[in-house]
């Protein structure tokens, strides 16, 4: 029998709603004849999904305890832990192991499961039989929904992480309490005293052994299967088999995949899922988050860890350029126009590598009249270019394509976004620039968590119908008001760019063109001139 009190397949978990104050979940369990009687919504209001690992620590953090956290916060899930055994690991292998003593494993067993609403226990390296039975004992104290164990034996590396001994307490405590067991091909092997399980039909004779130990259902992971170009895991569930399969991914960074998969069921259990989805989930999740992390570099052994969270690839984009935003940046501000490339029958792309080579220290691309999808090609290839460049590229009131590209910010107008929600979709990393044409829009701006304005029309200009001029005045006005740093635009070229550098107010930092350079038939020679003019102008100014 498994350990859950209520069978985790009576279980029913419906997402009502998905408020700003946490998922509601409406629990309404089956009765002996199927029919769903519901029991409360309120006191679950506030409740969200928690997993507990018990399992050892790896200060590498590409497996066990750390892999288990990043694998169910990427899942959305809350997740606890009980260091059952800190190791010394990093991508060569396992340097040490010291157990925690069991009645500390068994203290922090009683911290968590007295006061937090655990949904499901997730086990990894469980190293002695007497660590079996004190979980045992915890979970008989405390009942949770379901038991992932994930019987954690040796290392990718070959390393020996819970010896032979344990192998006992594992077949005849543990896996008789599992909701899913999910061995290796070595670990089933040894699970079943030595079998051979090289092929996909022994990893269903292994399953099906394995179902007798106990265990509700069984998911063999043929990730180290010899010869096998795909990814095969059996899944058995005392009536069928499942081969699930998926291509395999061709990296050295498959440390952890084993106790993530373990981690990713789990998290999916405790949202409600059956089985075998969860299952299904779980591998799409390590076949994506490898898929991703193929080329990333972390240590120099045999074995990498992945990136859970799918962020590190464009974070070691983002390093070869600043971190942070850099107002200096702000000084040859170059605004495209989809008009102006169309009259002059050049690509946006062209158009951008011109006015890069020229000198421009930023790109914006404001391109009104394009359509979504073509946008989005667009602002991925002039990203490519202004990454060569090292130079930001934002977009033009388009959150969504900004996003979708990972561009480096987007520029808002008064009536676009407010900053503060284009702030909590983008990030606290990416720049946001707001078009101010008051000392009061400049302060919103600042508030709103802007990293830049963008003042004017300084000059009458063709580009905005109708927009109100401010004049040197207005703009020197906002400077000196403006806690942000200011690129001031409008009708701003080489012949006045000069006027503008010198009304002298530290936080202007630069000025923003689009005719000067974009309604010319050569863009490279302007861009130049433009960038002498404002060097010129502001060596004047010191
Ligand atoms: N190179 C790979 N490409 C795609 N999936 C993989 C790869 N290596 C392992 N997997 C998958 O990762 C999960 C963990 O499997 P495995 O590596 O065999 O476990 P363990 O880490 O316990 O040895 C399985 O679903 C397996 O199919
Ligand atoms: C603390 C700890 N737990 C589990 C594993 C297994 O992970 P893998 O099989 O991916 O090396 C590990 N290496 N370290
Ligand atoms: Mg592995």
């Amino acid at each position: 029998m498994a350990c859950s009190i209520v069978p985790s397949s009576l279980f029913f978990f419906h997402k009502l709603t998905n408020s700003r104050y946490g998922t509601r979940t409406f629990v309404a369990m089956q009765d002996d004849c199927g029919a769903a009687s519901a029991t409360t919504t309120e006191q679950y209001k506030m409740k969200i999904p928690h997993v507990l690992t018990v399992a050892g620590s790896d200060s590498g953090a590409g497996a066990g305890i750390q892999a288990d956290l990043k694998a169910c916060a990427a899942r959305g899930v809350y997740c606890s832990t009980v260091i059952t055994a800190v190791t010394a690991q990093n991508t060569a292998g396992v340097q040490g192991v010291n157990i925690v003593p069991e009645d500390f494993v068994a203290a922090q067993l009683k911290s968590v499961l007295s006061d937090m609403q655990v949904d499901v226990v997730k086990t990894g390296m469980l190293p002695s039989t007497d660590l079996v039975k004190v979980l045992l004992q915890s979970l008989s104290e405390f009942p949770v929904r379901a038991l992932v164990v994930d019987p954690v034996m040796v290392s990718t590396s070959g390393d020996v992480l819970a010896g032979p001994s344990t192998i006992t307490g594992l077949r005849e405590n543990l896996l008789p309490m599992a909701d899913i067991v999910t061995p290796n091909v070595k670990e089933a092997s040894a699970l079943l005293g030595g079998m051979q399980v090289v092929t996909v039909a022994d990893m269903c004779s292994a399953a099906k052994l394995l179902h007798n130990l106990g265990p509700r259902t069984v998911l063999v992971k043929g990730g180290d299967l010899p010869d096998s170009s795909d990814a095969v895991d059996i899944f058995f569930d005392g009536e069928d088999f499942h081969e699930l399969r998926s291509s395999r991914v061709n990296t050295r960074n498959t440390h952890g995949t084993g106790c993530t998969l373990a981690s990713c069921i789990a998290a999916e259990l405790a949202k409600g899922s059956p089985m075998l989805s969860a299952v299904k989930v779980a591998k799409c999740f390590v076949e994506t988050a490898l898929d991703y992390s193929k080329d990333i570099v972390i240590g120099s052994g045999p074995q990498g860890p992945f990136d859970h969270l799918l962020r590190l690839k464009s974070t070691s984009r983002q390093s070869h350029r600043a971190e942070a935003f850099n107002p200096s940046d702000l000084f040859l501000y170059a605004v495209t126009d989809s008009g102006m490339n169309k009259k002059w029958g050049r690509s946006i792309t062209d158009a951008v590598k011109a006015a890069l080579e020229g000198g421009a220290t930023i790109i914006q691309l404001r391109e009104k009249d394009a359509d979504t999808r073509g946008f989005l090609e667009a602002a991925k290839a002039c990203l490519q270019i202004c990454c060569v460049h090292g130079v930001p590229l934002l977009i033009n009131d388009r959150i969504d394509i900004a996003l979708a590209c990972d561009a480096d910010g987007v520029h808002l107008g008064q009536s676009d976004m407010p900053a503060r929600s284009a702030r909590a979709l983008l990030g606290p990393d990416k720049i946001i620039g707001v078009s101010c044409k008051t000392p009061e829009e400049a302060h919103q701006a600042w508030i709103d968590g802007a990293n830049y304005i963008g003042c004017g029309g300084v000059y009458r200009t063709n580009t905005k119908a109708n927009n109100l001029t401010v004049g040197l005045d207005g703009l020197k006005t906002v400077c000196l008001a403006s806690k942000l740093p200011v690129v001031a635009i409008g009708g701003i070229g080489i012949s006045n760019a000069s006027d503008v550098m010198k009304i002298g107010v530290s936080n202007l930092k630069g000025v923003a063109v689009v005719s000067a350079l974009f309604d010319r038939e050569c863009i490279l020679p302007e861009s130049k001139k433009l960038h002498a003019v404002l060097m010129d102008a502001v060596q004047r100014v010191k």
